[in-house]
C-alpha cells in the first residue's frame, strides 16, 4: 500500500527525533532491532548506509523479543549495561578487576555498542580501583599472589592445549584437502608447521608428488626442512589449494591475518588457489573481527607511507594505526618485502570489504590483513579435541 504525504513526514520526523534522543548506543539496538524484526530502516538512510547498518544486524540474533550477539545478550541502555558492569566488575572474592579483566568478564556474557569505552570509563571512576592501598582481605591477597607468579602448569597446560588444537586443525585440513599431484599453497605462521609435517608424513608414506608454493620466508624454510618440494609461483600459478593460518575468523568467514607480517604474500596465493582452506586453533574463533584479537588489523606499507597512511586511516575510520616495532632488534618491524606494518586497533563494527578497499586504495599501502570473501572453509581445532568446521556454502 503507497504511503501518503503525511505518512512520510510523520516518520521522518520520527526518525529525526529518534536520532535526537537516543545516544550511539540505544539507536544502534533500535536500529538492529528493526531491521531484524521487521526489515526497517531509518528513512533518511542511503543505500550504502543500509548497507552497512544490514551487514552489523547480521551479526545479531532475535531470541524471544531480545537481541543476542552470538551468544551474548545485546544491550539496550546505559543503565541496564551499568548494572551488568557492576555485576563483573568485582570478583566473588570482592577483588576489582581493573579494565581489561572487567571489560573480559563482562564481555564474557553481554555486549553492547562502545563496550569498551564505558567499561574503562566505570573502572577509572571506582575508588577501590583508583585506590589499590586499600586494605585488602586475604582471599584478595592470594589472588593477587597468583596473579604475580601464576603457577607454571597452568601456563604449560594451556599450550599444550592451544598447541594440540592447532594440530587437530592442521592435520584435518591436510588429510582432507591434499591430493596426489597437487600444488599446494603454504602459509605462515605456527599452525602451518603442523600441517607441513603432516604434508611430509603422507608424502613419505603415501609416495605423493606434491609441489609446495611458499608464502614467506619462514614457510620457504619450512617446506625445506621437512623434505618437500619448493615452487615459485611465478612457475606454478595454478595453486590447487592454499593452506593457511589467521589470527581471527568472524562468522561470516571475514579474516584478519598477518600477525607474522606476511599479509601480501599470503593473500596473493590464496587468490591464486582454487580452494583457500584456513587452520585454526579455537582461540581465533569469533562471532566479529576484534571480539578476539585485540592487536588490530595489519596494513603493510612501503616505508615513506606509514605516517600519511597511519593519519589517513585514524581520520576516516577512528581507531588507532600504529607502527609494528621490533622486539629483539632496534626499529620497525620489516616485512619480506622490505616494507613497514601498521596496526590498526580500530574501536566500533565496520563494513570491513568497503574498509579493505578503502585502504587499499591510499597510496603507499601494498595491502592489509583483511581477507574477505578468500576463505572456503575453516578448521577449528577444538579444546575439547573435536574440529569444528565452519564453511563459505553452510553459511
Ligand atoms: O597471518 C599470519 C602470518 O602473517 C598467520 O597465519 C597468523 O598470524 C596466524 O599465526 P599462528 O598460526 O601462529 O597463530
Amino acid at each position: 500500500m503507497p504511503l501518503y504525504r503525511n505518512q512520510w513526514r510523520q516518520m521522518l520526523i520520527e526518525d529525526l527525533l529518534f536520532i535526537r534522543f537516543l545516544d550511539d548506543m540505544e539507536r544502534k539496538w533500535v536500529e538492529v532491532f528493526n531491521v531484524l524484526s521487521a526489515g526497517l530502516y531509518p528513512v533518511f538512510y542511503s543505500k550504502s548506509k543500509r548497507y552497512t547498518l544490514r551487514s552489523y544486524a547480521s551479526k545479531f540474533t532475535l531470541q524471544g523479543g531480545e537481541l543476542f550477539y552470538g551468544d551474548k545478550k545485546a544491550i539496550k541502555s546505559r543503565e541496564e549495561a551499568r548494572a551488568c558492569f557492576d555485576e563483573f566488575h568485582v570478583s566473588p572474592d570482592g577483588k576489582h578487576l581493573g579494565i581489561t579483566r572487567s571489560r573480559d568478564a563482562v564481555g564474557s556474557k553481554y555486549y553492547w555498542f562502545g563496550m569498551s569505552r564505558d567499561t574503562e570509563k566505570w573502572v577509572l571512576e571506582c575508588d577501590k580501583c583508583k585506590n589499590p592501598a586499600a586494605p585488602l582481605t586475604p582471599a584478595q591477597i592470594r589472588i593477587k599472589k597468583e596473579a604475580r607468579n601464576p603457577p607454571k602448569i597452568k601456563r604449560g597446560v594451556l599450550n599444550k592445549a592451544v598447541e594440540d588444537a592447532k594440530k587437530l586443525a592442521a592435520y584435518a585440513a591436510v588429510d582432507y584437502h591434499v591430493k596426489d599431484n597437487q600444488t599446494v599453497g603454504i602459509g605462515s605462521g605456527s599452525t602451518i608447521i603442523h600441517a607441513v609435517k603432516r604434508l611430509a608424513e603422507r608424502v613419505k608414506a603415501e609416495n605423493l608428488n606434491i609441489l609446495c608454493v611458499p608464502t614467506s620466508s619462514q614457510a620457504r624454510q619450512l617446506i625445506h626442512d621437512n623434505g618437500l618440494t619448493v615452487v615459485d609461483i611465478k612457475r606454478h600459478l595454478e595453486i590447487d589449494v592454499a593452506i593457511d593460518g589467521a589470527d581471527e575468523v568472524d562468522s561470516e568467514l571475514n579474516l584478519i591475518k598477518g600477525g607474522g607480517g606476511c599479509l601480501t604474500q599470503e593473500k596473493i596465493v590464496a587468490s591464486c588457489a582454487k580452494s583457500f582452506i584456513v587452520i585454526a586453533d579455537y582461540r581465533k574463533d569469533s562471532s566479529a573481527l576484534g571480539e578476539q584479537w585485540k592487536k588490530g588489523i595489519p596494513v603493510e606499507v612501503i616505508p615513506m607511507a606509514y605516517v600519511p597512511v597511519s593519519r589517513a586511516i585514524q581520520s576516516q575510520f577512528g581507531g588507532s594505526a600504529d607502527l609494528r616495532m621490533a622486539v629483539s632488534k632496534a626499529g620497525p618491524v620489516v616485512t619480506d618485502n622490505g616494507n613497514f606494518l601498521l596496526d590498526w586497533r580500530f574501536d566500533q563494527e565496520h563494513n570491513w570489504s568497503a574498509v579493505n578497499t578503502t585502504i587499499k586504495m591510499m597510496p603507499g599501502v601494498v595491502d592489509t590483513g583483511l581477507f574477505i570473501n578468500l576463505a572456503e572453509r575453516v578448521y577449528f581445532g577444538m579444546e575439547d579435541g573435536t574440529v569444528k568446521i565452519r564453511d563459505k556454502n553452510m553459511l
